[in-house]
């Protein structure tokens, strides 16, 4: 049973989620981005709340012995682990070339990553990877909760060829140069579809050949109920040229790992292949105002987590 407080933080958290999708439909994302990102007591107070809310309940939840939780960060630790360390990555190459043969086309490119493995937390708010010796983080945020994470707004951030940071406010991020990029409960602070599928598409820019996306974002419904969103989000990846090699539900979450394909066109084959009539370019949540799926109407979800 969640506490009070664990409702109250809860529900401050959601509260912000959803005023910025109503003032974007209301008065456009761009110009309600930019007025969110004015309301810095909004900012911190939310910065504040989420760290509460994520270290002091749903940290202490997962750690008890009879606990069903998940852990949002030991599952992705978990994925890195995995992947660069027991060199899972070896065998998507293998099924990747397997695929480019059936295309007829030809690829010499191989993974070439570093150990630690750089790792881009977007939207990290307190750094909760910062702990992990075969990670290499940098953690950003609009809002910063401490001084290991540096201001960030990645919808509007610069990407180019250096990492450049003044002041501990990120003026550019180096292109090609991540193993992974995680949004860990980002996706759905983002109002609309549309900056949904930037923020996806500067993840893809920014990390190398094979590396990681890894998402994860809260619900709390059963898995049948929002399959046809999740199935949206792997076509809408796949086309930007990232194959899904994971993904998992769990009571409150879904879990997803996608690959940065060596060649885009061998991602892109999954989209050919299992485009149905539901199916467009785009991230939807549950929560959007316009989301309508063919044979169900999705409400709000999520009683004790973030929306
Ligand atoms: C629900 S919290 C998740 C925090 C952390 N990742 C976790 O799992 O505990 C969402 C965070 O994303 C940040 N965020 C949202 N949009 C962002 C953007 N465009 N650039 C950087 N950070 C962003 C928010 O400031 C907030 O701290």
């Amino acid at each position: 049973m969640a506490s009070d407080e664990h409702k109250s933080l809860a529900q401050f958290v959601k509260d912000v989620h959803s005023s910025l999708r109503q003032s974007s439909s209301k008065i456009g994302a761009k110009r309600a981005w930019s007025e969110h990102c004015e309301q810095k007591d909004v900012l911190e107070k939310y910065a504040r709340c989420m760290e509460k809310l994520a270290t002091e309940h749903w940290d202490v939840n997962s750690s008890k012995s009879d606990s069903t939780a998940v852990s949002r960060i030991k599952w992705t630790t978990d994925e890195c682990q995995d992947y660069f360390i027991n060199k899972g990555y070896q065998s998507c190459h293998e099924k990747e070339t397997v695929i480019a043969e059936k295309i007829n086309v030809k690829f010499d490119q191989k993974e070439l990553f570093d150990i630690p493995v750089r790792l881009l937390d977007v939207g990290s708010c307190y750094n909760p990877f910062k702990d992990y010796n075969f990670i290499d983080v940098l953690a950003i945020d609009l809002c910063p909760a401490n001084s290991s994470v540096m201001q960030c707004d990645f919808l509007n951030v610069n990407i180019g060829k250096e990492l450049s940071i003044c002041e501990n406010k990120v003026v550019e991020l180096q292109e090609n140069s991540y193993e992974v990029v995680t949004f860990c409960f980002v996706l759905e602070y983002i109002p609309t579809p549309e900056l949904r599928i930037s923020a996806c598409e500067k993840a893809y820019r920014l990390l190398k050949p094979g590396g990681l996306l890894i998402i994860n974002t809260p619900d709390s419904k059963h898995v049948g109920a929002n399959c046809k969103i999740m199935k949206c989000w792997r076509y809408a990846l796949a086309l930007m040229g990232f194959s899904r090699i994971k993904y998992e539900k769990f009571a409150h979450m879904h879990c997803m790992t996608f690959r940065k394909s060596l060649v885009k066109d061998t991602a892109v084959r999954w989209a050919t292949l299992h485009k149905q009539e539901y199916m467009e370019y785009s991230l939807h949540i549950p929560q959007d105002k316009d989301f309508n799926s063919p044979k169900q109407k999705t409400e709000d979800v999520n009683t004790d987590k973030p929306s």
